[in-house]
């Protein structure tokens, strides 16, 4: 059996005395969605953060595709030579949207590709308008991205990771800055993502998403997966009192 395009063994982060991430291991194939669930606190962020290098792991191995890291005492200890690539992999998309406040929609999506692919401006302005089309705002192109609702925010921060063609997209409480009419126009972007055979990695409070979208539902519990599995199967026969317990606290939000 040939192995999964994503896998994640073992990871932990310390932050001093604090265990933020406690050995965990993640499989992912290529095209699937791996949803992360849990109380606040409970490493959810550490996690991606420590994926997409953000934070350095203090040990375990992280490989997607042919590139692999290898984490000990807070250091690289292999695969220096792939860690751009597998940094490279990967584009996230943020709870605060983490846009460039002093320029308009269209030089957000293009200032990436531009400056670290060096790519041609027509040519990045082309692949920007493009994937403004696909967010449903192709007509916001030359607006201050001050002038945008919450919902419109986001999903130019969604374009704006796409258009570095990530293998992987991680989300990390993508919709929770939201007002909660704002919600449904994000999730339905990252909704098609999946459908498109996209790899991503999402975390969210949305579970009702979280059970529609996901090939894999992990739930994350003091920094550990204490439960993980198809969406459907956790959600309706949690094997563990935490997972029973966080899906009754979040349930009025289904
Ligand atoms: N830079 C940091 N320095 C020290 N401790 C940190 C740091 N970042 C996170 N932590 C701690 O690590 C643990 C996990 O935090 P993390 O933000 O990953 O949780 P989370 O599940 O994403 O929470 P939330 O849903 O509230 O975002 C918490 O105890 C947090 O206080």
């Amino acid at each position: 059996m040939s192995r999964p395009f994503i896998e994640i063994t073992h990871l932990r982060k310390l932050f001093g005395d604090v265990v933020a991430v406690d050995d965990v291991s993640l499989q992912l194939d290529e095209g699937r969605t791996a949803a992360i669930i849990g109380s606040s606190g409970c490493g959810k962020s550490t996690f991606l953060r420590c994926l997409n290098m953000l934070e350095t792991p203090t040990s375990g191995t992280m490989r997607i595709g042919e590139d692999e890291v290898e984490f000990a005492d807070g250091e690289m200890i292999r695969g220096a030579d792939r860690s751009l690539n597998f940094r490279k992999s990967m584009a996230m998309v943020f709870q605060s949207f983490e846009l460039f406040p002093n320029m308009n929609v269209l030089r957000n999506i293009t200032l990436a590709p531009r400056l670290v692919k060096g790519m041609r401006r027509d040519e990045a302005e082309e692949t920007a308008l493009a994937l403004l089309d696909r967010v449903g705002l192709k007509h916001k192109a030359t607006a201050p991205v001050t002038e945008l609702s919450g919902g419109q925010a986001q999903r130019v921060a969604i374009a704006r990771a796409l258009a570095m063609a990530p293998r992987v997209l991680l989300f990390d409480e993508a919709t929770s800055a939201l007002d909660p009419e704002l919600v449904g126009e994000v999730l339905a972007v990252i909704r098609d993502l999946a459908s498109e055979g996209r790899t991503l990695l999402v975390v969210t409070h949305e579970l009702a998403f979280a059970r529609d979208v996901a090939d894999t539902l992990y739930f994350f519990d003091q920094g550990r997966v204490l439960e993980s599995g198809k969406p459907e199967v956790l959600m309706e026969n949690p094997q563990t009192e935490r997972l029973a317990s966080f899906l009754k606290r979040y349930s009025g939000q289904v």
